[in-house]
């Protein structure tokens, strides 16, 4: 059987890359608005209550809109917004961390947000192993490529391209951290800092830890163990050995849906780097849209990824 999907704010960066996962599939059937429509709500209103699947790729606000103009129990919503990733009734769409059945049967599910894909890919295993204190302040640097930022941060970036590198968040308030710290199951907000690169698209998500100084924590081996093991299997979340040298994000990268896991240790083990490496556009947004679509739909969680 077919089934009928919407992607509400198809011509933005997310939806389009979405779109592009799904042309071909002959499981689902794209419900379309030209571009004199897109942004009419009756239209909306009517693709929104007409499709078996929405997939949200607005700004926060005009996707809690687009949730209340739902107004039938048919229709089954896949937000990228960080409208709902902590809200009540809303699934976290991480079926690797959350579990592949909890988003199989989800009516409302929330994709997490890129930077927290991996932070959260990093640590929630680890925690919730035992391996990592539920009750540390932990830190997470990371660097994304422009597209992270949507349409707007695209334009600037190609625009202005003397800019070399972007701190932000330093009002330490990213709308990220309330995700990262809930479904890691954190007791305090992590200390988040961001920063944008010239390039598109990729990033690499880090969260240093000072083993020697912390009241709890495993050696780097048997984080990188544990982390093997939790994600055995997975075709989507690889957790790689570490090699010596350095991680690069190029500017040609192609895009990829995986998300991919490393541990870096000092020799004597007083510190360790755990770092992702990912497209935000794949596992970040689209890729992590498109596998949980798979997956509500009752299908292979890979079909049409790029793997
Ligand atoms: N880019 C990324 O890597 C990631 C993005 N996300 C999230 O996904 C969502 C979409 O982001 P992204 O694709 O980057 O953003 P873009 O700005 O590229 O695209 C957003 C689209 O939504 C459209 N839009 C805005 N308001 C409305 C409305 N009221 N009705 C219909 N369409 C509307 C915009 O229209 P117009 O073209 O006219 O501006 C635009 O096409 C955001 O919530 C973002 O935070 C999540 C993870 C990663
Ligand atoms: C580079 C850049 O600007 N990135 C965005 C996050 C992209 C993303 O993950 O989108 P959500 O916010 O919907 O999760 C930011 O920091 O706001």
């Amino acid at each position: 059987m077919t089934a009928s999907v919407f992607i509400d704010g198809a011509v933005g960066t997310t939806g389009l890359e979405i779109a592009e996962r799904l042309a071909g599939r002959s499981e689902f059937a794209l419900i379309t608005l030209d571009e004199a429509r897109r942004k009419d709500d009756a239209a909306r209103a009517e693709a929104l209550n007409d499709a078996d699947f929405v997939i949200l790729c607005l700004p926060d606000d005009a996707a809690r809109d687009a949730v209340a103009m739902i107004r039938n129990d048919k229709t089954r919503v896949i937000d990228a917004s960080s409208a709902h990733r902590t809200a009540i009734g809303w699934t976290y769409g991480f079926p690797e961390v959350i579990g592949r059945e909890a988003v199989a049967s989800a009516r409302r599910v929330s994709n997490p947000g890129c930077y927290p894909t991996g932070f959260i890919g990093l640590l929630a295993p680890l925690v919730s192993a035992g391996l990592l204190p539920k009750d540390w302040p932990y830190i997470c640097h990371a660097v994304s490529g422009y597209s992270g930022g949507g349409k707007a941060m695209i334009a600037r970036f190609e625009d202005d391209t003397d800019i070399a590198y972007r701190a932000y968040g330093l009002a330490m308030d990213h709308k990220h951290v309330p995700e990262m710290q809930r479904h890691v199951g954190l007791a305090h907000a992590p200390l988040f800092a961001p920063a944008v690169v010239p390039a598109h698209r990729g990033m690499l998500v880090e969260v240093p830890l000072q083993l020697a100084a912390m009241p709890l924590a495993a050696a780097p081996d048997a984080m990188l163990a544990s982390l093997t093991e939790a994600y055995r299997g997975s075709p989507i979340v690889r957790v790689l050995e570490a090699e010596e040298g350095e991680l690069l994000l190029r500017g040609s990268m192609e895009p990829v849906d995986t998300l991919e896991l490393m541990v870096f240790g000092a020799r004597d083990g007083s510190q360790a780097r755990l770092i992702a490496r990912l497209d935000n556009l794949g596992k970040g947004a689209s890729g992590a849209a498109v596998q949980n679509l798979n997956l509500m739909a009752g299908l292979d969680e890979t079909a049409g990824l790029r793997l």
